[in-house]
């Protein structure tokens, strides 16, 4: 096909003043995953001229049912660059820059941001990751109009930003991530979910991670006190049978408890490291907790007061077939063929046996009830306790042959096969419904399937509303959903107006160059304020407070700081420099820090001022201060180390020790990194 016969179609939709323009429009595609894949075939076709994509990711095995760019010859290598050679290939006329590389890398700063015409994301998780923040407030700061987008199986979202005329994304807060009240998963559980979370975030790590260090407990019963880690594992234990308390002081009795309980894991863990005969090892570990820990719980004749007692289990009973349960399921055991178990399947029998051999050596399934796929068919205890001893099996041949510590992965088989038997195990000691391997694999995982028509889709209407505002028809612009509703599968909504209390948009953003190693926290907010005087702007000097992030650096009243250079205080390119009113009479600066261009002579001044100098909105007396991002609750104080000796420049608050003992208090609690259980 010619050029222009190629382009044609494109030109007689666009019309011909925008599709003129198009060969020169600079996009940045943030994400080469499954939107961003589908995305960019879309806009090579369309004509923009210049695109550069951005992902930091390689390909796995995994992308090629939906990011259809790549093959199977790419896996391992930059998703960045091989989508950019493939799409190439789809339009001679336009030019993609590959980057592979985080977007929150320091040189994609402000100017960065602003060489393009508009920035698209397609980091597909629904803003659930810092990421999408990043992006927002990068365009905030760079006045680029942005389009925001993710998908979650059937559903899908699309969402146009552009500064002071729309809502940004900060503007309306995001659902927490999925979180489980922990107060039942200890002793009692009464979920599915409460069992796997139990066998993947527990069980798992204590028979097969990273060994737990003694000297923890040694410490606490040194004290008398302690602190939330402790907590945090009692709260798995079947032994522990207070309410859990993230206050609540450990007593010597838990601590003994604990101490006991992880003798009693040694033991198992020693044996799943040692050439073993058969299945004992398996065993010890299955007696251990689907045994000894529930007699020794059904012993708190306290607790079983109000709630259902559970069962031990019986681990030669249910392999010869002859072990029976007390009680039957509760009300939603019932079969229906969705890896719910039936009543029958609570009792080991003959064909529990077959559908076991089946289900391990992958021959497919017996089970009259199952769709025929392995992954999906539900299994009864017999098949649970085989899984489990086959799985165990598998997992300690592979720490005798070296491997140090074994942590979840849905992808691994013999993790997921172990989570999988020992959720349903204890689900069965319960009386809880149990789960296919299947559904262990989405919930444990936190995976919800990614259908590549969604993906599609929501690509097309990202590039519609690209078109909008490359066109500044700012009115056509709409927020759009996709939804699992065959009568209305699209839903638009026009944009809100944005937050008046956003600490985001609302925000007034200037850009400064410097060296960081060369200018001081003084210099930049005395030359940011000005003298207020003149054509030059500024509000001059008044009484602020500076924050980078979740960090202060200054306040009226302490500004010992003010002589350190940036660099010392960690407020580096990239980075932003918050200036906020003490008097809460104008709104929050936020300076951008840019490096000084490569001409810039050494002997001038190594900081370059934003010309005129800003004057921040002027605040409602009602108004409170916009700091709902940069003076957060939590906020950590940045003081000299004359005061305080201890090390300054960690950027990274969120990990830091008293960020997280911050969070523990206030009950949330860190179990794995992806795995935030939240206490109700
Ligand atoms: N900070 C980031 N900088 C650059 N690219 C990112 C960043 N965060 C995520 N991405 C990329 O965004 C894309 C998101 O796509 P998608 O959700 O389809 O992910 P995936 O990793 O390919 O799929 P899955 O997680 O389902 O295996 C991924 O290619 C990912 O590498
Ligand atoms: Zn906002």
């Amino acid at each position: 096909m010619t050029t222009s016969g190629r382009s044609r179609h494109a030109a007689a939709i666009l019309g011909p003043e925008l599709s003129a323009r198009l060969p020169e429009v600079k996009v940045l595609l943030v994400g080469a995953g499954g939107i961003g894949c589908e995305l960019l075939k879309d806009i090579v076709l369309t004509g923009i001229g210049h695109i550069t994509l951005l992902d930091l990711d390689t390909i796995d095995l995994s992308n090629l049912n939906r990011q259809f760019l790549f093959r199977k010859k790419d896996i391992k290598q930059s998703k960045a660059l091989v989508a950019a050679k493939t799409a190439s290939a789809f339009n001679p006329n336009v030019r993609i820059t590959p980057i592979h590389g985080n977007i929150k890398e320091p040189q994609f700063d402000i100017a960065w941001f602003r060489s393009f015409d508009i920035v698209l994301n397609a980091l597909d998780n629904l803003g659930m990751s810092g990421f999408t923040l990043h992006v927002n407030r990068m365009c905030m700061a760079a006045n680029v109009p942005f389009v925001e987008s993710g998908t979650a199986g059937y559903l899908g979202q699309v969402q146009p930003i552009v500064k002071d005329r729309s809502e940004c994304f900060d503007c309306a807060p995001k659902p927490t991530p999925t979180s489980f009240p922990v107060c039942t998963i200890r002793s009692t559980p009464s979920q599915p979910i409460h069992c796997i979370v139990w066998a993947k975030s527990y069980l798992l790590p204590q028979l097969f991670g990273e060994e737990e260090d003694s000297g923890e407990l040694d410490e606490a019963e040194k004290q008398g006190e302690n602190g939330m880690t402790l907590n945090r594992h009692l709260m798995f234990l079947n032994v522990y049978s207070r309410p859990f308390s993230p206050h609540a002081l450990i007593t010597a009795q838990e601590i003994a408890a604990l101490r006991k309980e992880a003798i009693a894991f040694k033991a198992v863990r020693t044996a799943l490291r040692s050439p073993s005969d058969g299945d004992s090892a398996a065993k010890a570990a299955f007696d251990k907790v689907f045994r000894a820990d529930i007699l020794n719980l059904l012993s708190m004749a306290d607790m079983w007061r109000s709630r259902a007692k559970p069962t031990p289990l019986d681990f030669e009973g249910i392999r010869a077939g002859t072990f029976k349960m007390e009680k039957k399921v509760n009300g939603n055991g019932l079969s229906n063929g969705n890896g719910i178990a039936t009543p029958a399947a609570l009792e080991a029998g003959p064909s529990g046996s077959a559908a076991t051999e089946s289900l391990l050596n992958g021959s497919g399934s017996t089970s009259s009830t199952s769709s025929g796929l392995k992954d999906q068919k539900s299994l009864s205890l017999q098949d649970n306790l085989e899984l489990f001893v086959s799985s165990a099996n598998r997992l300690a041949s592979r720490l005798q042959s070296g491997e140090d510590i074994i942590t979840f992965d849905k992808d691994d088989d013999d993790t997921l096969d172990f989570v999988t038997a020992a959720a349903n195990l204890r689900s069965f000691a319960y009386g809880i419904a149990t789960k296919s391997r299947w559904e262990v694999k989405e919930m444990a995982g936190n995976i919800i399937p990614a259908i590549a028509t969604t993906n599609a889709i929501i690509a097309g209407l990202i590039v519609l509303q690209a078109l909008h505002l490359l066109r500044k028809s700012y009115n056509a612009l709409r927020n759009v959903h996709v939804q699992f509703r065959p009568s209305l599968p699209l839903s638009t909504i026009n944009l809100s107006a944005p937050n008046p209390k956003c600490g985001v948009c609302r925000d007034t953003y200037v850009e400064v160059l410097c060296d960081p190693a060369r200018v001081t926290l003084g210099d930049v907010v005395r030359g940011v304020l000005g003298d207020g005087e003149g054509s030059s702007g500024g509000t001059g000097p008044r009484e602020v407070s500076t924050y980078e992030d979740k960090r202060i650096l200054s306040d009226p009243d302490w500004e010992d700081n003010m002589d350190r250079t940036l660099e010392s205080l960690n407020v580096t390119r990239g980075k932003f420099l918050s200036i906020a009113d003490e008097d809460g009479e104008y709104a929050t600066i936020q300076v951008g820090i840019g490096v000084l261009p490569p001409n810039h002579d050494h002997h001038e001044p190594a900081l370059i001022l934003p010309s005129p100098l800003p004057v921040p909105r002027r605040l409602a007396k009602a108004e409170p201060v916009s700091l709902k991002r940069s003076v957060p609750d939590d906020v950590e104080v940045l003081e000299p180390p004359t005061k305080r000796a201890r090390t300054i420049g960690s950027d990274d608050v969120s990990g830091s020790p008293s960020k997280k003992d911050k969070l523990e208090e206030d009950g949330v609690i860190f179990v794995e990194d992806d795995d935030v259980i939240v206490i109700e």
